[in-house]
């Protein structure tokens, strides 16, 4: 099961296509993937997607990632894909948010009439560079989509790069009710911001968390026991991305994140994010998880999916709903 995975930062084998096809951008490996060893700033890993945005410019585009990403995770076994991902307009090809959407349902349909074995789900996520207008309008735009598609596209997905702004809006503040669920970035910063406050009030289902352990708030947000009690107090669910931790500069040690999710016995899910940029396979070394741990967990994330219970029926798969273990302590 997979919650938390990004389009373009998934895109992995098909940027070699992509790269042939169009020659004239110029694009090496290393500008859209980190290789093993390296750690990149998170400046530098929000550089790289306007790079990988490059030749995923046209309906065409779209499509053949989206159905390649899909095509790679199903190939890994999952069976459950949550895939979020910014519509982008272009006026070079004459893509505009609307049809991103729409080829990007196109793949997943076309996906599911060639039989591969996964459901895959849609969140529209808002890039925080966009600001509070954009965010507005994407979080309109998205009930559309929800109302239109049986079961398809399920929410909201705040990311972006976390200095740049608040791009946030659409949503009134502490509304769990509303048809549109909302998963967050946060905190990446060390310090939560003014932001972390503003986005919190509007209540999100789940949270993407990274400096679990922040000691203080810059003066305007809130402080990291704060964010605790918070989360837990409206059961928002916690998505780990170990990957991107290992990737990261700036980013605490996988275990120091780990052992804070444990530590605060909170639930939460682990999640690949970018599997093209992070190279996301190598977070399972790192951690020396074995199969059934991973499956283990797996079973686990059934209960967060955003999908309708009769999906969530449908792949707990019987007698494997375990509890998940402490694997480190
Ligand atoms: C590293 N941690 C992260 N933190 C915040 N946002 C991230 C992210 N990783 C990816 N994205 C967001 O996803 C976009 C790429 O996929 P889509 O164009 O949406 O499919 C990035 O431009 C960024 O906005």
């Amino acid at each position: 099961v997979e919650l938390h995975a990004h389009l373009n930062g998934s895109i992995s084998s098909t940027m070699k296509i992509l790269k042939a096809k169009k020659p004239g951008l110029n694009i090496h490996d290393l500008m859209t993937m980190i290789d093993s060893h390296i750690k990149r700033t998170l400046e530098e890993c929000f550089q790289m997607f306007q790079i990988i945005y490059q030749p995923t410019t046209s309906p065409e585009d779209i499509l053949m990632v989206t159905k390649d990403v899909i095509k790679e995770f199903a190939d890994d076994g999952v069976k459950y894909l949550e895939l979020r991902g910014t519509s982008r307009s272009e006026n070079a090809t004459g893509i505009t948010k609307r049809t991103y959407v729409e080829s990007v349902l196109e793949s997943m349909k076309q996906s599911k009439e060639e039989n591969l074995d996964v459901e895959v789900r849609y969140l529209i996520s808002i890039d925080r560079r966009g600001g509070p207008l954009v965010a507005k309008e994407t979080s309109k735009f998205s009930e559309e989509f929800f109302l239109s598609t049986e079961d398809t596209v399920f929410g909201l997905a705040l990311s972006g790069d976390p200095t740049a702004g608040q791009g946030v809006g659409g949503r009134e503040p502490g509304r769990r009710e509303a048809v549109l669920k909302l998963a967050l970035h946060l905190p990446e910063t060390p310090t939560p911001s003014k932001e972390t406050q503003i986005v919190l009030d509007l209540l999100p289902n789940r949270e993407h968390g990274t400096f679990l352990h922040s000691s203080e708030g810059d003066g305007g947000g809130v402080g990291f026991l704060d964010l605790l009690d918070f989360m837990r107090k409206y059961q928002i669910l916690l998505e780990l991305c170990l990957p991107q931790v290992s990737k990261v500069r700036q980013f605490p040690l996988i275990t120091s994140i780990v052992s804070d999710s444990y530590s605060i016995a909170h639930p939460s899910v682990n999640c690949t994010d970018d599997r093209g940029v992070f190279l996301s396979t190598s977070w399972q070394l790192k951690t020396n998880w074995t199969q059934s741990q991973v499956w283990d967990l797996s079973c686990d994330s059934v209960n967060y999916i955003f999908a309708s219970d009769s999906t969530r029926s449908e792949l707990k798969p019987k007698g494997l709903e375990k509890k998940r273990k402490i694997l480190f302590f």
